[in-house]
């Protein structure tokens, strides 16, 4: 974040500017910041010598735009959906470095990708074996594929955003035996390649200790299944700082842990070093993601709280209402002046829980006002709806000073196009 002369700046250029030329509610990208994490990702993995890929988890932000960045700094990314799918394929992303993951993948979603030719399918249970096995047989085709494990590991974080836990849809189950009995489907399968094993722990994860747990884990797994594998994926989760009482480990100690984590259990379980592949999303978008807002009506409750009402909401950010997540804001064109009140910013939808920042200290505001809410550009926009019939915010990618519209806002005829008219006794 830059603050200059009292400006927020975003991509070099203030908030306020592009606020003025692309209206409110709208999502702001500083495209410099997200290379930047890519890098230093790279890097980080560069210093420990050994064979890696990141893949970006779409499912944090997934716009056309976003692929291109992608492409240009050379990384992979994965997909949930045939929706992410189409965005990757209209993005003209190369699909050989596209993984494919979520525990319902649909016939048509895989036959989709498999006609492609995806690079990865990461298998996540039984059902999926079979489907596969029934679309790579019509087609005679190979799939390279990793296998999702449920492994038992519990990350601390929200209970709704931890995936590691037994008790989870995710993955073959390692504890029952399961992911043994999967395993030998796939090493006896003609048209699955088993490349490696995939395990995600959670997300928004501030502790180191899940990781090593999981490396040494997975490469005993693989190790006790007599399999070498040539990947190893330990998923994303990388926590990020939203606001002051986060304290998050930075990418680059993260990846020096995983790396070391592979190395000693490859060692110890006598295995050679596979390539390590990680899935982060919110670390790679989050911070780099801004929402700018008009702050319109106030109400002060006396003895009890002020709410500042702004022309967006729960429909472009979701995640304090479903996560309770806490978010920093600040005024956009007045970032310096100091603080003289503390506010709740709520959102215009009809929901008492329509909260963007709970508590938030600002100087002195007025109708008009444009608010900046830091730290949104993972799961903001993906998990966008339209709630109340809101059209969704535009998206602008802001870099060295340009700033260019990226994902158009959404217009009244956008809301509605897909209603038909429904007349009683006509067909
Ligand atoms: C399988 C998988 N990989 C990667 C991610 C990305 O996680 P994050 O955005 O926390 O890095 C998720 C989401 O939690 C996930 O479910
Ligand atoms: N949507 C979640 C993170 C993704 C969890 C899915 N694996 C969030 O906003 O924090």
């Amino acid at each position: 974040m830059q603050i200059q002369n009292n400006q927020l700046y975003i991509g070099g250029l203030p908030a306020s500017e592009i606020a003025k030329r692309f209206q409110t509610p709208l999502y702001v990208y500083d495209v410099g910041q997200i290379r930047k994490t890519i890098r230093e990702m790279k890097e980080a993995f560069q210093a420990e010598n050994v064979a890696y890929e990141i893949s970006y988890a779409s499912k944090a932000f997934s716009v056309v735009a976003m692929y291109d960045v992608l492409a240009a700094e050379k990384i992979h990314c994965d997909v949930v959906s045939g929706g992410e799918l189409a965005t990757v394929m209209k993005a003209g992303f190369p699909l050989q470095k596209v993984a494919f993951n979520g525990n319902n993948k649909s016939f048509d979603e895989l036959s989709t990708a498999i006609d492609h030719h995806i690079g990865t399918v990461i298998v996540d249970n039984f059902h999926e074996i079979e489907l596969l096995e029934e679309i790579l047989s019509a087609k005679n085709q190979m799939q390279d594929v990793l296998m999702r494990i449920s492994p038992g590991i519990s990350a601390h974080t929200h209970e709704f955003i931890s995936t590691g836990q037994q008790d989870s849809k995710f993955g073959f189950d390692l504890i029952s035996g399961q992911a043994k009995q999967a395993f030998d489907l796939i090493m006896a399968s003609p048209h699955l390649h088993l490349r490696g094993l995939h395990a995600h722990i959670g997300s928004q994860i501030f502790e180191t200790n899940g990781y090593s747990k999981l490396a040494d884990l997975l490469v005993k797994t693989a190790s006790d299944w007599h399999f070498q594998p040539d990947i190893i994926d330990l998923g994303g989760g990388f926590g990020i700082k939203y606001n002051e009482k986060d304290d998050p480990i930075p990418n680059s100690d993260f990846i020096h842990l995983i790396c070391q984590s592979v190395k000693q259990a490859a060692k110890a379980y006598n295995i050679q070093l596979p390539e390590i592949w990680i899935e982060p999303g919110r670390s790679i978008v989050g911070p780099a993601g801004y929402s700018l807002y008009t702050i319109g009506g106030r109400k002060d409750i006396p003895g009890i709280r002020s709410y500042l009402s702004v022309d967006g909401g729960m429909g472009d950010n979701i995640r304090p209402a479903l996560y309770q997540a806490e978010y920093e804001a600040l005024l956009a064109d007045q970032a310096d002046l100091p603080s003289e009140q503390v506010v709740r910013i709520a959102g215009k939808y009809c929901e008492s829980g329509d909260v963007l920042v709970w508590q938030q200290k600002l100087p002195k505001t007025k109708p008009g006002d444009l608010l900046a809410i830091l730290a949104t550009g993972a799961y903001g926009y993906s998990m966008a709806s339209n709630y109340n019939r809101n059209p969704r915010p535009a998206v602008v990618f802001a870099e060295n000073g340009q700033a260019k519209l990226v994902v158009k806002r959404e217009s009244m005829a956008d809301i509605t196009h897909l209603d038909l008219d429904y007349e009683v006794g006509n067909d």
